[in-house]
């Protein structure tokens, strides 16, 4: 299987480490283009690339596409690309909002499969939420997944509002989840601590309430339960979250990006 990823930042490179590192790929290494001088100079040094930076020398010989720049560049690309695709070829997209319909007219490809990553994808723990075209077969979106599943875990959606739906929760999410983070970070240092301090106390606080969500089928508010005694601490800074409505804040921010995705789409 033949397998090129189209732009190689964050989210390119990442599938493309992950891919070429499993044994999916057979005999054949994954191939890359990009249009920085830089990364193809440095992605070149590595043994598992084939990079390129011209379309024509690696799209035609592709059987699966990731297209993985941002929105804003899919006019410019899909432009260039058109000439080299066929109808057999699979798409798979891993851009916020773009949609099927766009990536069809404007692309005149047929088989797209569109997917919705995260960046944990980068140490193997990724989510992914998918879904296709009509054109898609069966045993080809078997395919994709494995492909997609070299990063972590994915999950099919039956429509695309679910793919936006999920850059609201896990494509951006761990956006939030470094946010609260930070917050805690900042306190911890207020409070006096060395930033080295600060990490081992934020971090391993992060780790071990996951680690203890994912052990067992106790819901989040279970657990804060179990951390609060009555009167006590926990309760003081729940309360105040309560009363500064952060719950609602945090679902307000995850519709934003929702929203976002869905304007991205109508842009694009
Ligand atoms: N980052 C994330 O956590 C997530 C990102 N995504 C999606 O992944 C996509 C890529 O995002 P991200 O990886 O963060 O972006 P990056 O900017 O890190 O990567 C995009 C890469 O594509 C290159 N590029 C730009 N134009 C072209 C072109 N015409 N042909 C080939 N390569 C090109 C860019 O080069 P240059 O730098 O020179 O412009 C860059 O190397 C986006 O559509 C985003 O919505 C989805 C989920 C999560
Ligand atoms: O911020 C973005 O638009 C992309 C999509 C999800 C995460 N990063």
């Amino acid at each position: 299987m033949k397998v090129l990823v189209i732009g190689a930042g964050n989210m390119g490179l990442t599938y493309a480490e992950g891919m070429a590192k499993s044994a999916l790929l057979g005999s054949q290494k994954l191939k890359i283009y990009d249009t920085d001088p830089k990364k193809i100079a440095r992605l070149s040094q590595d043994p598992h690339f084939n990079v390129y930076h011209n379309l024509e020398d690696c799209l035609p010989k592709a059987d699966i596409v990731f297209l993985a720049v941002k929105p804003y560049h899919i006019d410019d690309l899909f432009q260039h690309m058109t000439p080299h695709i066929n109808q057999q070829q699979i798409f798979v997209s891993l851009m916020a909002g773009v949609t099927i319909q766009t990536i069809s007219s404007q692309l005149g490809a047929a088989k797209i499969v569109r997917a919705m990553p995260n960046l944990p994808a980068k140490v193997g723990k990724g989510v992914t939420s998918y879904t296709e075209s009509d054109r898609v077969s069966r045993v080809e979106l078997i395919m994709v997944r494995n492909l997609l599943d070299t990063t972590g875990t994915s999950i099919h959606v039956s429509t695309e509002k679910f793919i936006d739906a999920s850059t609201g929760i896990s494509g951006s999410g761990p956006a939030y989840v470094f946010y609260f983070m930070q917050s805690m970070l900042e306190a911890a240092l207020k409070m006096g601590f060395s930033a080295y301090d600060s990490k081992v106390l934020v971090s391993n606080t992060f780790e071990g309430a996951i680690e203890l969500f994912n052990q067992s089928n106790i819901s989040p508010e279970t657990w804060i339960s179990r951390v609060a005694s009555k009167g006590g601490t926990t309760q003081a800074a729940i309360d105040s979250m309560e009363d500064n409505n952060v719950k609602q804040l945090i679902q307000d921010a995850a519709y934003a990006a929702f929203n976002r995705a869905i304007e991205l789409g109508k842009n694009s």
